[in-house]
């Protein structure tokens, strides 16, 4: 991985060490006697929080934290782009509604309001280099925060890495725009590490351009296998146009690490050359001697009874109940698995907490909240058991929230009894996760979880061009020996 080649692509399977070689990459990049001296940074991009934290830690074991010391860094592609925009803000290349020079940048508006069903759209717009808002009328309905309300917190420079991306991608249609961008990464990057290139966007294939344009070192590391994101616009089919336009070379990497089993490297060879596969079977009853189970949505999972603990409910929707509900499952994730659960910073913005330390000031309440759902006793102890913990959580949100919880009703309260009934059981739960929360990390056995279609796809073989094709293999190569599915006990 020493490679001193100024386009390089890594292309390879799963377990074949592509987190490794990225790490490696930045090491090499980072410390090359060539750069003794050179101010400007090596930066590796992936697409998700958990891939740039999967990455972190293999630089730090490898090169020590120092690797990573500013202006060297690890972050989301999303990231660069907000850094861009910032600077195209204060060098009035852009101008924002309000003359706003730093945003605060959301993940979504789940945060700020509860979805409305709507026809109404707002659209952001460039007219030369002032960014407007404008709306647009959708043909058919769509439930999304109030657009109006968006439109405002966009006036105030609040807005998401979605209309970060939007305002960017009119902006680099500008060839003034598209020169600076170009000598930014010329003046500010040495080398650009993408890893998951294949679940590159049109916009995130431009950046790359860019950076090849403005002489930066750029490596790319991916499987087209692996693309995941094609519902954000990844466009695994235009990487290859990117390659052979820019001249990269290409290394493939073939022998797989992970695989500690014949069956497991024989079901990942078999899944990728497209042959059809049964999966052994494990009964929900027997999950305790996985590591973990994974899907391709999280609703199955909580289907599978008692033994599995989800880490995620499902896509947040920005309820406070809902809300409230992930904090208590941050708290029993945190505290079995060590992981976090999924959303929790949203659940955090919606319910508008500003206090930093509300995790530890929160934690021996949320305890005593786990505490009251873990007491045994007869069903209408229980029932009651979670209402007191709804209250509890009431009383809690009281103290740092603005929002309400609801009174209290089935719907409001199904999701602490979902947890409760974890907490009951006499075995240690396996952790459930989806296969976007599962890619690039490996368990020694693993489970997956799967609808009827699912199934087939695995009988037929899988195609590279499907979107849960993709998902499955993904979820179907975690395993160092094996991968069953998990079927409900009857
Ligand atoms: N050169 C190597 N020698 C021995 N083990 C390795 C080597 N490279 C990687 N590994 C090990 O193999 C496993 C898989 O590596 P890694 O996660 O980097 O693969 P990957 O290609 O990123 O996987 P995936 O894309 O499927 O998530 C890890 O346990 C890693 O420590």
């Amino acid at each position: 991985m020493g490679a001193r080649v100024r386009r390089l692509n890594i292309e390879a399977g799963p377990g074949t060490g592509k987190t490794t070689v990225s790490a490696r990459r930045f090491g090499v990049e980072r410390f090359a006697r060539e750069y003794r001296g050179d101010p400007r940074a090596v930066v590796a991009v992936s697409f998700t929080r958990a891939a740039t934290h999967t990455l972190v830690r293999r630089i730090r074991r490898l090169w020590g934290s120092h690797a990573i010391r500013w202006p060297h860094r690890v972050v989301t592609l999303d990231t660069v782009m907000v850094e861009l925009l910032h600077d195209l803000l204060l060098t009035k290349l852009v101008v924002w509604p309000g003359g706003h020079t730093t945003l605060v940048v959301e993940d979504s508006w789940a945060s700020y309001g509860t979805r409305v069903r709507t026809f109404a759209q707002y659209k952001l717009t460039i007219s030369g280099a002032e960014v407007q808002i404008g709306s647009a009328r959708l043909h058919a309905a769509a439930y999304t925060v109030n657009p109006s309300r968006c439109a405002s917190l966009i006036r105030q420079g609040i807005c998401t890495h979605s209309d970060v991306r939007q305002v960017l991608a009119l902006a680099l249609r500008r060839v003034e725009v598209r020169e600076y961008a170009r000598k930014r990464f010329a003046s500010r990057f040495r080398s650009f590490i993408v890893d998951e290139v294949y679940d590159a966007n049109d916009l995130d294939i431009d950046f790359i351009e860019l950076a090849v344009d403005g002489g930066v070192s750029v490596t790319l590391v991916g499987d087209d296998w692996q693309a995941l994101y094609v519902f954000r616009g990844a466009r695994p089919e235009v990487v290859p146009e990117l390659l052979s336009r820019q001249g990269f070379r290409s290394l493939t990497l073939t022998r797989s690490f992970r695989w500690r089993s014949e069956e497991q490297a024989q079901l990942a060879d078999d899944l990728r050359g497209g042959i059809g596969v049964t999966l052994p079977v494990v009964l929900s009853a027997d999950v305790p001697c996985l590591d973990v189970v994974l899907s391709l949505r999280w609703a199955p999972l909580w289907n599978l009874g008692p033994g599995v603990l989800p880490i995620g409910f499902q896509s947040f929707k920005g309820g406070p109940e809902e809300a409230a509900a992930i904090l208590v499952l941050n708290h029993v994730t945190t505290s079995i698995f060590g992981t976090e659960a999924t959303y929790v910073k949203d659940a955090v913005t919606s319910l508008s907490i500003d206090d930093e330390d509300f995790f530890v000031k929160a934690k021996p309440r949320l305890q005593q909240i786990v505490d009251v759902l873990s007491s045994d006793g007869t069903a209408t102890a229980k029932q009651q058991n979670v209402k007191t913990a709804y209250s509890h959580l009431g009383e809690l949100l009281a103290e740092f929230s603005p929002r309400t919880l609801r009174p209290v009703r089935a719907n409001h309260t199904n999701r602490l009894r979902d947890i409760q009934a974890r907490l009951l059981h006499p075995v240690r739960p396996v952790p459930g996760l989806t296969a976007h929360q599962a890619k690039g990390a490996e368990w020694n056995y693993v489970g997956v979880c799967l609808a009827d279609a699912e199934r087939a796809l695995l009988h037929r073989g899988l195609h590279v061009e499907g979107d849960s094709d993709r998902k499955l293999y993904v979820a179907c190569t975690r395993a160092c020996f094996s991968t069953a599915e998990v079927v409900v006990s009857s």
